[in-house]
């Protein structure tokens, strides 16, 4: 059993939780943030969603006593484009909880990270102020894919798909995802390689409107490179930035000019 598979058990109890209680969702959001599709269009450096982590299946504990709102706005002054917030507890200590209040703190685009099989989880993301949600393809068959993506986009929210190879770039694809993320992390071995970025961007329709991301593992200014070398429009970035001693600096150092874009 891999640990998505034991993540997803976990889940499918959550849900059927969520379930039980009774969420009543407004369809507006309370005060709207900008898209990150299109900041990140519009942008000439290699920007960097930055990610709340306290703990993970393959670190441990990372920053356990790190507080959502300080970390957040040390990210926005360095520039962030987007803030993602884990919201597991069961595996990385996040909560819906920790969402909502970097939500009422900033006013960037927020990505709601976990591992999402069903409806009530984007409800629940979006009640606590996400703009953004991720669906990993590893973790979805393909009608489910496209019914969670649909309901999201209908929403109002954007989607982040992750993808891990070619063939999951495919499935992201025949939903028409438009962020698309390439986790560099093998969720089987938990082994790193930026070469998961270059190998899934040999196949990725650059010339067509969506936005390629490079996720996990960067950890300084030459991953950032190889990511901008690879086509990366963005990096989402977790561990690096919550170890750091000084978290803006951390950041700003990611922040380099894109491959091909004018000096
Ligand atoms: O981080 C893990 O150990 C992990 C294990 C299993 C599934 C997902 C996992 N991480 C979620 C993420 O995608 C990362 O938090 C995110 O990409 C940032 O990665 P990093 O910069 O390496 O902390």
């Amino acid at each position: 059993m891999t640990i998505l598979d034991e993540i997803l058990q976990v889940k499918r109890l959550e849900v059927k939780r969520m379930l039980m209680e009774k969420l009543v969702v407004s369809c507006e959001t309370l005060s709207k943030r900008p898209s990150l599709f299109e900041m990140l269009q519009k942008s000439n450096r290699l920007e960097v969603i930055s990610e709340m982590k306290r703990a993970s299946p393959s670190k441990g504990m990372i920053a356990n006593e790190a507080d959502p709102v300080t970390q957040a706005k040390a990210y926005v002054r360095a520039g962030a484009a987007c803030i993602s917030v884990l919201t597991d507890t069961s595996f990385f200590k996040g909560s819906f909880d920790d969402l909502a209040a970097v939500s009422e703190a900033v006013r960037i685009p927020l990505l709601c990270k976990d591992f999402i099989i069903h409806e009530v989880q984007i409800d629940r993301a979006k009640e606590a102020g996400a703009s953004v949600i991720l669906l990993i393809v590893a973790a979805l068959d393909d009608a489910t894919l496209q019914r969670l993506h649909s309901y999201a986009t209908g929403m109002g929210l954007e989607v982040l798909v992750e993808v891990h190879d070619a063939k999951e770039l495919k499935r992201a694809l025949a939903v028409d995802a438009r962020l698309i993320g390439v986790n560099n992390r093998n969720l089987r071995t938990f082994e790193v390689d930026l070469a998961r970025t270059e190998e899934v961007a040999r196949h990725f329709p650059f010339h067509e409107e969506r936005i390629f991301i490079s996720e996990s593992g960067i950890m300084n200014a030459m991953d950032a490179q190889r990511a901008a070398a690879a086509g990366a429009s963005a990096v989402l970035v977790g561990e690096s930035l919550m170890r750091s001693d000084s978290v803006e600096d951390a950041l700003r150092c990611l922040q380099i000019q894109k491959a091909g874009a004018p000096l």
